[in-house]
């Protein structure tokens, strides 16, 4: 049988999502929908929701949308730019890699294109098998299981939903920690090494720890193994969380006290920060860690926070994803 003729297999490639444009109403449209869900603010809806339509979304979107300003690329927001060239790499090592045809479509858990969106490309491409592939390193219910959720919900309506698999992390996958370490190796060898580094990883609230989020354990064992492979001492690095949201205690320690602490010090005059758990630049990375958190440790004394760049559509990175995909669908191609 000719590729053409065989029934094609659904990759649904997803990621947090990004406002269609930097306007107050597009980031209001899009926190909206972000903050409404459950999975991400888990508060009694008749105490959170009066909060959300009475105070946050009359402040933040205009705010946001400043940030977003600052980090916008000429084809649109990063997040969903390098998203959509992992999807074309991906794409492309698959067909050059396997007989049975794979069509990858991406789908974004909030904002477009989204997961309906992407679902309905792969159902008109014909797959009747699709696996869901969040584009989260580390597990949490705030971003893995949402996605899940969207995906029923969509296929909820649907006449013949196609079977799925799901990927639901990849913190210990040798590529993903080999990919890491050449990032940071490339890093060192462009800028030298800095007296720090910093794995930044988003929060949580500590009480969705409390109740079962495994995140930090995920985050703990990537930066375990990567200061393995890059051969780091226990001083030679330091784990942070980032971007806090509310008032309840997020997990820490807390990325900008931290930067604000050694800016202060007088052994640390030079730190090079990572985040480890964005597989694509974005909002979180580009402004709040490259612009924010190097003010503050270089305005209280430091001499230079540099950032390294998320893996985005580096090869190696690619190479990782398609592996993933291709050992995931053992039994469908
Ligand atoms: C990588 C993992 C992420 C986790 C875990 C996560 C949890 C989480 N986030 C918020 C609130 C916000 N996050 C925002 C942006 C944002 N968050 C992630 C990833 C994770 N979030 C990404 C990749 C981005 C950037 C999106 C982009 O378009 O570039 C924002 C919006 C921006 C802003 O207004 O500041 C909020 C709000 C919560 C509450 C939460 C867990 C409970
Ligand atoms: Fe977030
Ligand atoms: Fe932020």
């Amino acid at each position: 049988m000719s590729r053409q003729d065989q029934t094609p297999v659904g990759v649904l490639f997803t990621n947090l999502g990004s406002p269609d444009d930097t306007s107050t109403p597009a980031v209001r449209r899009y926190l909206r929908e972000f903050l409404s869900d459950s999975r991400v603010i888990d508060l009694n809806r008749a105490v959170w929701l009066p909060l959300l339509y009475g105070v946050i979304l009359t402040f933040r979107p205009r705010k946001s949308a400043e940030a977003y300003r600052t980090v916008w690329m000429d084809e649109g927001s990063p997040l969903i730019i390098y998203a959509r060239r992992q999807v074309a790499g991906i794409q492309a090592k698959l067909d050059a890699q396997l007989e049975t045809p794979v069509v990858v479509a991406l789908g974004m858990r909030y904002g477009n294109p989204s997961i309906e969106a992407g679902l309905e490309e792969l159902h008109a491409a014909g797959c009747k098998k699709v696996l869901v592939f969040p584009a989260y390193p580390q597990y949490s219910a705030t971003t893995v299981a949402t996605t899940f959720d969207k995906v029923s919900e969509v296929l909820e309506d649907w006449p013949e939903p196609p079977r799925l698999r799901q990927i639901n992390r990849y913190r210990q996958d040798s590529g993903y920690i080999g990919a890491l370490a050449n990032s940071v190796r490339e890093h060192w060898e462009a800028h030298g090494r800095a007296d720090k580094l910093v794995m930044s990883f988003h929060g949580i609230p500590k009480r969705y720890v409390k109740q079962g989020d495994p995140y930090p354990r995920d985050c703990g064992e990537t930066a375990r193994l990567l200061a393995a492979e890059l051969g780091l001492g226990r001083n030679d690095y330091k784990v942070c969380f980032q971007s806090r949201f509310g008032r309840e205690p997020w997990l820490q320690p807390y990325l900008d006290e931290t930067m604000k602490a050694w800016g202060k010090s007088d052994d640390i005059h030079t730190v090079d920060v990572m985040c480890p758990g964005f597989s694509s630049d974005c909002l979180e990375t580009l402004e709040e860690i490259k612009e924010e958190n190097r003010e503050y440790f270089e305005d209280n004394g430091g001499e230079a926070l540099r950032y390294i760049p998320a893996l985005n559509d580096r090869d190696d990175h690619i190479e990782m994803f398609t592996r993933l995909i291709r050992e995931e669908l053992a039994g469908w191609v």
